[in-house]
């Protein structure tokens, strides 16, 4: 079997998993997460939102957050913006990488930006557009893509098809999302058959939840088909507040452990990555959902 010699990870965790608690984290505590994180030799932490505090209040203090954090260069601090609202935010809070979340299944896409997808594939273009402008890279994102909370089954077809249109509007790589974390390797699989049939599997990343228990192995089912980029959360932390009942993303501790053990590359340190997990749930007062880290404590 094929695999990557060399993997990125995208660090999720201070904003997909931050974005899920019941109540929004004080921004010492998001500060704190990811400049432990900073640490570790991640060279992507997505660290907040710049989304409508009504929708989201858990990002609401992503400027402040912003401000605060010990930048390190070669490293980015990706944010969500869905909108120019968003970008505007951004921009003033001087990230270098936005990153616009669209969906292959329509009623997710209402739920979760309160439009249908052709509505924000129009809304992201402009927003692509002046990001380009000011020299930030955008990142796009493709949700449900191995299901729907509210619809089910999703088609190959349709992820390919929004992956495409944000690859055209001007994004440097999809994410490729299974929301819900219910997909199994074979479906994982066909699903990048579909969307490397029309885009280069260098411009693809994975990003599963591990809901039932298959992130990991979705993850190596994907690498097979060369994916070479992954995010995932510390502490598998996380969720969607549009995706009820949907766990976190793979542990980012279980991630690097597996990829370490197959002699893969990815610059990050285990130990302080459980550190920063540690810090985390300390923080929350909850047990981590990282078994390696549970493994090591
Ligand atoms: C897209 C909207 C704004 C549409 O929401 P809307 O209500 O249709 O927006 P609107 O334009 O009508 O504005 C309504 C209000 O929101 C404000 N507003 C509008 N935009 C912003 C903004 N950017 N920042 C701050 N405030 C904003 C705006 O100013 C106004 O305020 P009001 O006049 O009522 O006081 C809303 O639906 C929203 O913010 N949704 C975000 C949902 C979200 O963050 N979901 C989680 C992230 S996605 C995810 O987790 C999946 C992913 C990426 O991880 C991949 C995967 O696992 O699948």
């Amino acid at each position: 079997m094929r695999h990557p010699s060399r993997v990125k990870i995208v660090e999720v965790g201070p904003r997909d998993g931050l974005q899920n608690e019941a109540r929004p984290v004080a921004v010492e505590i998001r500060v704190g997460l990811i400049n432990r994180l900073t640490g570790t030799g991640l060279t992507a932490i997505e660290s907040g939102s710049f989304v409508s505090p009504k929708w989201v209040p858990q990002m609401a203090a992503t400027a402040e957050v912003m401000a605060a954090i010990t930048r390190r260069p070669g490293v980015a601090y990706p944010v969500l913006t869905p909108n120019l609202q968003g970008l505007e935010a951004a921009l003033a809070a001087k990230v270098e990488e936005v990153a616009v979340f669209a969906a292959a299944s329509e009623t997710f896409s209402q739920k979760n930006i309160n439009c249908s997808i052709a509505e924000s594939l129009e809304r992201f273009a402009p927003l692509a557009a002046r990001a380009k402008a000011e020299g930030l890279r955008v990142r796009g994102y493709v949700s449900c893509v191995l299901g729907c909370p509210y619809e089910g089954a999703v088609e190959p077809s349709a992820v390919a098809g929004v992956a495409e249109k944000l690859v055209a509007m001007g994004c440097y790589e999809i994410s490729l999302g299974d929301t819900v974390g219910v997909g199994t390797p074979a479906k994982a699989q066909a699903m990048i058959d579909a969307v490397t049939a029309r885009l280069p599997v260098e411009m693809l990343a994975a990003h599963f939840h591990d809901t039932y228990g298959q992130a990991l192995a979705n993850l190596l089912a994907v690498m097979e088909r060369g994916v070479a980029v992954m995010d995932s959360s510390v502490a598998g932390l996380g969720g969607c507040p549009y995706a009820k009942g949907a766990a976190g993303n793979v542990a980012s501790e279980d991630l690097v452990y597996m990829l370490n053990g197959m002699g893969i590359h990815t610059g990050i340190d285990l130990d302080r990555l459980i550190e920063a997990g540690t810090f985390i749930c300390e923080a929350l007062g909850r047990a981590t959902g990282s078994k390696v880290a549970r493994a090591r404590a």
